[in-house]
């Protein structure tokens, strides 16, 4: 039978757990010594760790002597500065969670690579090869590991572990104390990292090639964030060099949510990996206005891509008349003909616009050049080459055949010239879009405009036509399901030469132009053959909780994999209230007597009303912004709480939540999804068709 040990003297919750597991003197006694080895050998990692910290440093302060040149020193101070971080040891997080035992060799493995003086691995790095076997290994297929030990810890302190001798045929799985003690486990601030506990179908994904672009279908609380960023950690750990110089970028759907993951990544060591919303992404221009609903779903219509690059296309002209320069005493003449042929060439190659702009200016001065060479007989220097390039005649010559163009101004040209926008627009969109497209009153100038969040979207693509922009090695995009087209196009220009890591959910697509089938997505972001894998088993949501959101699936009209929930515990209460308010105020009270984050969820405009009554009843509540808030009780609105999470959950009023927009019931689906223990549904207004009469499960 599997193993576990406590200490002589646990902490009270894992006192009975040591009891009942070993009442025979001697084993007990054993185990106390193995406790006590493995103390010993967390003490020396950590010890050992502060020295490599320690000599990091000595080699950041001496640095800037030993590098050469300034330069040299930035880069030098720049990557030991990076080490140093790396090295930090958090106290609250366990330096190892495991222990391999072979026939030959055991290794601890853990958040990073610990070695000791001479070299010797005192701990392994969880994204070692050898540390895989830690998530893979299993009774039926042991891969060489005879046990495979899983440490508890509390506030750091290793204090208890658990063996299972997979040589033995032994394997607890998820029935594993530990494992189900770490998602069980109240939640609190900001999302932590699930090293010690990746399942194997998570592991499978975190631990994909970089050349594999996946996209992952998982139902609420399946892990999808967690697989995302570990696999983003995964992939720096293995291609550090290449990553580095490349980056890998993380995409998630609002600030709020940026910041609750902002600490996952750092936690596993990994402090330079760019996180961002595809808002900031493509924020060229300020966004000063709102778009009338169906203007921005147009806008988002993967149709006015193409209008956009015929729009740019549109601009290429042919040459009207020769180029003339006056060079001193000379005089040198391109004709028409060898203009267009230039022009017709450049524009055969596809180039990106700005980059074809100056091919061709490049070959009217190399037809300069050879006039001047046979004329001159010697070779005119860089500086006459570059006068050339910028005389007036060339530049005349440009600016009527090939001109210059901003993105801004290439969109505030569709929207002010009808003319433009008919000839770019022909045969995509009828009269009537083109005439909303123009419904926005754009300014007199491109500066003057005040821009949308679609818009933006648009001027990006525009600045893609005009030049290419930098890629990342690795994108991972969170909440995927409601990117547009258009975004997902922003996206694939960011990924084109790097992989993808895509997540989501279809069921909680919110936008009105959500995803409802992922090869269409995968299209749009240029990964159209990239494998799309279900997740199902849920770590978040207790099962009667998904239960209740199940219910509605069958209206969400998309064809996903109901989720199944690991966890049995979890209470679930849905009560009709006379007073929403003072019930919230009641049920909050309640809430804070047990342990864990409470989130109060409701439709946007409620939420001022109740942070008032919450504070008038002496309660203090933060904003979902305010991740590191010190109170327990944050009041979010519905539209805010995507991939968030709260021990503790007070829906308030979900037919208010459902009216509040086109797709208000994907929005109750994601609301009634973010309870790790306890859901609580409060309701004056009869509940949503799927919900009524659902039943209850309240076990405290
Ligand atoms: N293997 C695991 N071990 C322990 N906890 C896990 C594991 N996988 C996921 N979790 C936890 O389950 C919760 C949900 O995970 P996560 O937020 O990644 O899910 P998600 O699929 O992105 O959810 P959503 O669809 O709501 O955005 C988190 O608290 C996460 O830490």
């Amino acid at each position: 039978m599997a193993q576990s040990v406590e200490p002589t003297a646990p902490p009270p919750h894992t006192a009975d757990r040591a009891g009942s597991r070993h009442t025979a003197d001697r084993p007990e006694r054993g185990l106390a010594t193995a406790l006590a080895a493995e103390q010993a050998h967390l003490a020396t990692s950590r010890a050992a760790l502060a020295r490599m910290r320690e000599r990091a440093e000595a080699l950041f302060s001496t640095g800037q002597h030993v590098a050469g040149d300034p330069y040299a020193a930035e880069t030098l101070g720049r990557t030991l500065s990076r080490r140093v971080a790396e090295l930090a040891d958090q106290p609250d997080t366990p330096l190892f969670f495991g222990r391999l035992t072979f026939a030959d060799a055991e290794h601890h493995v853990g958040r990073r690579h610990v070695t000791d003086d001479l070299g010797e691995p005192l701990v392994l790095d969880w994204r070692a090869p050898l540390s895989r076997l830690f998530y893979r290994a299993s009774a039926r297929d042991p891969q060489g590991v005879t046990v495979r030990r899983r440490f508890g810890f509390d506030r750091g302190e290793l204090t208890s572990f658990e063996d299972e001798h997979l040589g033995r045929g032994e394997e607890l799985g998820t029935a594993s104390r530990i494992l189900t003690g770490e998602i069980e486990r109240p939640r609190v601030g900001p999302m932590r990292d699930i090293v010690a506990t990746i399942q194997p179908e998570q592991d499978e994904l975190v631990r994909a090639d970089l050349e594999t672009s996946l996209c992952v279908q998982g139902a609420p609380g399946t892990g999808k964030t967690a697989v995302g960023l570990h696999r983003a950690a995964y992939l720096l750990y293995l291609h550090r060099e290449r990553l580095r110089r490349s980056g890998v970028l993380v995409v998630g759907p609002n600030r709020a949510f940026l910041a609750y993951i902002a600490a996952v990544l750092p936690a596993l060591g990994e402090v330079e990996v760019a996180q961002t919303t595809v808002e900031e992404l493509v924020a060229r221009v300020p966004v000063r206005a709102v778009d009338a609903p169906e203007v921005a779903a147009l806008k988002h219509d993967v149709r006015l891509a193409e209008v956009l690059r015929r729009a740019v296309e549109a601009r290429v002209s042919g040459a009207t008349e020769p180029i003339v320069v006056s060079d001193g005493s000379f005089r040198w003449r391109i004709g028409v003909d060898p203009l267009r042929r230039i022009v017709e060439e450049t524009r055969r190659e596809g180039l990106p616009y700005a980059t074809g702009r100056e091919r061709v200016r490049a070959r009217v001065v190399a037809l300069l050049q050879l006039q001047a060479e046979s004329r001159r007989a010697e070779s005119p220097g860089d500086a006459w080459l570059r006068r050339m390039g910028r005389c007036r005649p060339v530049t005349d010559f440009l600016d009527a055949a090939w001109p210059a163009l901003t993105p801004e101004g290439l969109l505030h040209l569709l929207y002010t010239d009808p003319q433009v926008l008919a000839t770019a627009a022909d045969g995509l969109l009828t009269p009537a879009e083109q005439e909303l497209l123009r419904a926005g009153r754009p300014g007199r100038t491109p500066k003057a405009t005040r821009w949308t969040a679609a818009d933006a979207v648009l001027v990006d693509e525009a600045a893609g036509l005009l030049e290419r922009p930098a890629g990342f090695g690795h994108v991972v995009v969170d909440e995927a399901q409601d990117l547009s087209p258009m975004q997902c196009r922003a996206i694939a220009r960011r990924s084109e030469h790097g992989s993808l890591t895509l997540l989501g959910d279809l069921a909680q697509g919110t936008a009105p132009w959500s995803a409802t089938d992922w090869r269409e997505s995968l299209a749009h972001l240029g990964k159209p053959d990239a494998a799309v894998v279900p997740l199902t088993v849920g770590f978040r949501v207790p099962a009667a909780v998904v239960a209740l959101a199940n219910r509605l699936l069958p209206a969400l009209a998309v064809d996903v994999p109901p989720a199944e929930s690991l966890r049995r515990d979890g209470a679930l209460d849905v009560r009709t209230v006379p007073d929403l308010v003072a019930a919230t105020v009641a049920e909050v009270r309640a809430a804070l007597t047990h342990d864990g984050s409470v989130g109060v969820v409701a439709a946007d405009d409620a939420v001022d009303r109740l942070r008032a009554a919450l504070a008038a009843a002496g309660v203090e509540t933060a904003t979902a912004d305010d991740v590191e808030a010190a109170t327990r009780v944050t009041v979010v609105g519905a539209t805010a709480v995507k991939g968030l999470e709260y021990d503790q959950v007070v829906a308030v009023e979900p037919a208010a939540i459902v009216a509040a927009e086109p797709r208000g019931l994907h929005r109750l689906y994601v609301v009634l999804t973010r309870a790790v223990s306890r859901l609580t549904v409060l309701h004056t207004a009869p509940l949503p068709g799927p919900l009524v009469d659902a039943p209850t499960a309240p076990t405290r």
